[in-house]
């Protein structure tokens, strides 16, 4: 196989990166879990406030490095260029998809969870391939797989588990732009439609089990891919959405882009090496907070724009949700670069 990878931190790195990607998923889930364990009922204001927290801890900030991420993988300096490429990037991609909300908005809502499923599960694949180094994700195929039972996991299973808050949330989010577009979105809330879809997701996370286990040659990181797969699917099967989605968002994704965000940096991934997670954060923070400060801003001028002026949590988390939207699909396209750089892709 041809690697050539510019930056390529040394595969301790990567472990450590790795444990440390799996203590931050495991606290997700075991947080979650232990919270619908020991309270009968959580009051939705405690759902919300992992969601409310990623805009400034790790979920918002994640993608905020984005300008730097490819010139740096290439081991080349972070030019002003460079910085305006991405920058247009975000303005058309992000700014067409907002027009589209304003438009479509039940369209662009759909779209945002497929494009959900394809960003979150491309994250996934990268960590299983790149960190946890896992040998059975061999053909393009297989990563493909592991892609949709990933990503569609926190979209799929909170739709047959918990219909009403999903369709709570997605109503809130539509319902800034359309006040009667509830009837569009109510035909995905049909018991048969959420079996169908449930029992397409249920196929494909079976084929990737038994193709899995067919291709491994160790057992250990096929053992590590079902853990993780098992508790996602248990987290998102008992926990509610709004929760679980903000436990998730920042402390499984978020998490796992950060660290590669790191890797590719020399001196973070430096300070990774010796154990120095904090200065790897302090150079993150540092590197995220311009634009993360620019994305509240958005958020903000955003709830001044929608047809309805957000008055309560959930609505003022339903314009965040639209902005994270419109900043992930230009940042899906960076991650696509990166996998491209990193050759995720071509096997
Ligand atoms: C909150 C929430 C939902 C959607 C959240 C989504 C789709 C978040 C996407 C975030 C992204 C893509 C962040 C960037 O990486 C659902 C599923 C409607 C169910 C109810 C709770
Ligand atoms: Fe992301």
């Amino acid at each position: 196989m041809d690697r050539e990878i510019v930056v390529t931190p040394a595969s301790e790195t990567r472990a450590r990166a790795a444990t440390l990607a799996l203590v931050t998923a495991a606290a997700a889930v075991v947080v979650g879990l232990t919270l619908v364990t020991v309270f009968e009922s959580l009051p939705l204001s405690v759902q919300f406030v992992p969601l409310v927290a990623s805009v400034l801890l790790v979920g918002l900030p994640h993608g905020a490095v984005d300008h730097l991420v490819i010139p740096r993988t290439r081991g080349e300096p972070a030019t002003l260029r460079w910085i305006a490429a991405i920058g247009l990037l975000y303005l058309v991609l992000g700014g067409a998809y907002l027009v589209l909300w304003f438009l479509e908005p039940t369209a662009a809502f759909v779209g945002f969870l497929f494009l959900t499923v394809v960003h979150w599960g491309q994250g996934d694949v990268y960590a299983l391939v790149e960190l946890v180094g896992v040998d059975h994700l061999r053909t393009r195929f297989d990563r493909l797989l592991a892609l949709f039972v990933r990503g569609g996991t926190p979209i799929v299973v909170p739709l047959v588990a918990f219909p009403d808050q999903y369709a709570f949330v997605a109503g809130t989010i539509v319902g800034a732009f359309d006040s009667d577009a509830a009837p569009a979105l109510a035909a995905a809330f049909d018991p048969m439609v959420r079996g169908a879809i449930g029992a397409v997701f249920v196929t494909l996370v079976i084929a990737s089990l038994v193709r899995g286990f067919r291709r491994a040659d160790s057992i250990r990181s096929w053992l590590i891919d079902v853990t993780e797969l098992g508790s996602l699917v248990v987290f998102f099967a008992s926990v509610p959405p709004i929760l679980a989605i903000g436990l998730y968002f920042s402390l499984w994704h978020s998490v796992r882009h950060v660290l590669r965000a790191m890797l590719v940096d020399d001196r973070a991934s430096a300070a990774i090496e010796r154990g120095d997670v904090r200065a790897a954060s302090v150079r993150f923070a540092r590197d995220a907070a311009p634009l993360t400060a620019g994305a509240v801003v958005i958020v903000a001028g955003l709830a001044l724009l929608v047809p309805r002026t957000p008055t309560t949590v959930p609505e003022g988390v339903a314009v965040y949700l639209v902005t994270l939207a419109a900043l992930t699909l230009p940042h899906a396209v960076v991650v696509s670069a990166l996998d491209r750089e990193q050759r995720l892709w071509s096997v």
